[in-house]
């Protein structure tokens, strides 16, 4: 049978080096492209194509950030497919980046400049804002529309004779001190980004409590520090360029700084190839490159509680029927 594998975030960045290298490693798998953009979708799909011409490649036109968008994303899956395979929850964004030039200094002088490189503490902010659905969008594009699509696909994810995977794209930048279960949509802070990357560390978690017995398993991925969208988006490409050879100087000290896309789609890769049952899941799948360039996996422990998990997927919960209510009228039997 042949895997059906859906990348959210599939145009760009990590998500589009992953899929490129899914067809490069099977060529006989069914990718479904899930992106918010139907040209950027289309342009990823053409390039994916031109190497792999024989590939089933397919676009799902599906923005994490409206919940009226995924449910009819859901809904064209379930037609489309019987099982899903892998779901990779890889789509995300981090609006407005500030970097304190000031604590960067500062950290650079202190014990803690590894960790500073590795997880970015201390140093970067972000600017939130509010959605259509009312929510912090933060919030809904990295973790609730996500959650709403394995919700919503249910059907296709949770099968008695074999398993399924959801493959999320965490962070390094996932830190328990920015989140807090009285606000986990994170609209009292400045730290949205790492907020939401440590809801989806204690989800996981949760998931996995919740699913394994249905053989879906839940697993969290840190890329390391890539070069994308994402992080031009914090200072602009000349500066990154200019400062390039001293990353590689500090790839020799931290084996996060992964650099390409496709060094940082590395564990998202690795867990592909895992039987699911065997993963643990209180692990962090860490993509590492050492300093001579060389790609390998590591884990971590993750700084969770299953207790705050199983709130917090409650809350959830409440959440998304509240969500669906207000902007779904007829939902359930759309
Ligand atoms: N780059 C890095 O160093 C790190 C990145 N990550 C995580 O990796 C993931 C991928 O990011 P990365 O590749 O770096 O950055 P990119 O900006 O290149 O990719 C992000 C992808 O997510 C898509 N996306 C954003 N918002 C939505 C939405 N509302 N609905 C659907 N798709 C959406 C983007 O689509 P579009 O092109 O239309 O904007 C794009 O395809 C993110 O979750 C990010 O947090 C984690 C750790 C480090
Ligand atoms: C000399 C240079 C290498 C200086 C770069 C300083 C900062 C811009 C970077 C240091 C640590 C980086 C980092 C991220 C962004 C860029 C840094 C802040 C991320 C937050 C990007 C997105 C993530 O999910 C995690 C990354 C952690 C490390």
């Amino acid at each position: 049978m042949r895997k059906v594998v859906v990348v959210t975030g599939a145009n760009s960045g990590i998500g589009f080096a992953l899929c490129e290298r899914l067809l490069s490693y099977d060529d006989q798998i069914r990718l479904c492209l899930g992106c918010r953009n139907l040209q950027r979708a289309e342009a990823a799909r053409t390039a994916l194509l031109s190497s792999h011409p024989t590939a089933d490649v397919s676009v799902l036109l599906v923005d994490v950030g409206k919940v009226t968008s995924v449910v009819r994303a859901a809904k064209e899956l379930k037609e489309r497919y019987k099982k899903v395979d892998y779901l990779y929850l890889n789509a995300g964004i981090m609006p407005n980046p500030q970097l304190s030039f000031r604590a960067f200094i500062k950290g650079l002088f202190s014990r803690n400049v590894i960790n500073m490189f590795a997880t970015a503490e201390g140093i970067l902010t972000q600017k939130d804002r509010i959605t259509e659905d009312g929510l912090q969008e933060v919030f809904e594009t990295n973790v609730f529309g996500h959650f709403m699509l394995i919700r919503e696909i249910e059907p296709l994810l949770c099968h008695a004779d074999s398993t399924s995977q959801l493959i999320w794209t965490s962070s390094s930048n996932a830190r328990k001190s920015a989140f807090s279960l009285s606000d986990y949509q994170h609209s009292q802070g400045q730290e949205p980004y790492s907020s939401s990357k440590y809801a989806t560390d204690l989800l996981s978690v949760a998931l996995n409590k919740q699913y394994n017995k249905q053989g879906l398993y839940s697993s969290v991925v840190c890329p390391g520090l890539v070069m994308t969208n994402l992080t031009y988006g914090i200072m602009p490409s000349f500066f990154w360029t200019l400062i390039m050879p001293i990353m590689w100087l500090i790839r020799v000290f931290t084996n996060s700084f992964t650099i390409s896309p496709f060094n940082g789609a590395e564990a998202l890769m690795w867990l592909f190839n895992q039987k699911a049952e065997s993963l643990d899941p209180l692990s962090k799948y860490h993509s590492c490159t050492s300093g001579l360039g060389n790609n390998y996996v590591c884990l971590s422990k993750m700084d969770v509680d299953e207790k705050s998990g199983d709130l917090l997927l409650q809350k959830m919960l409440e959440l998304e029927k509240e969500i669906c209510k207000k902007s779904i009228p007829d939902y359930r039997n759309s």
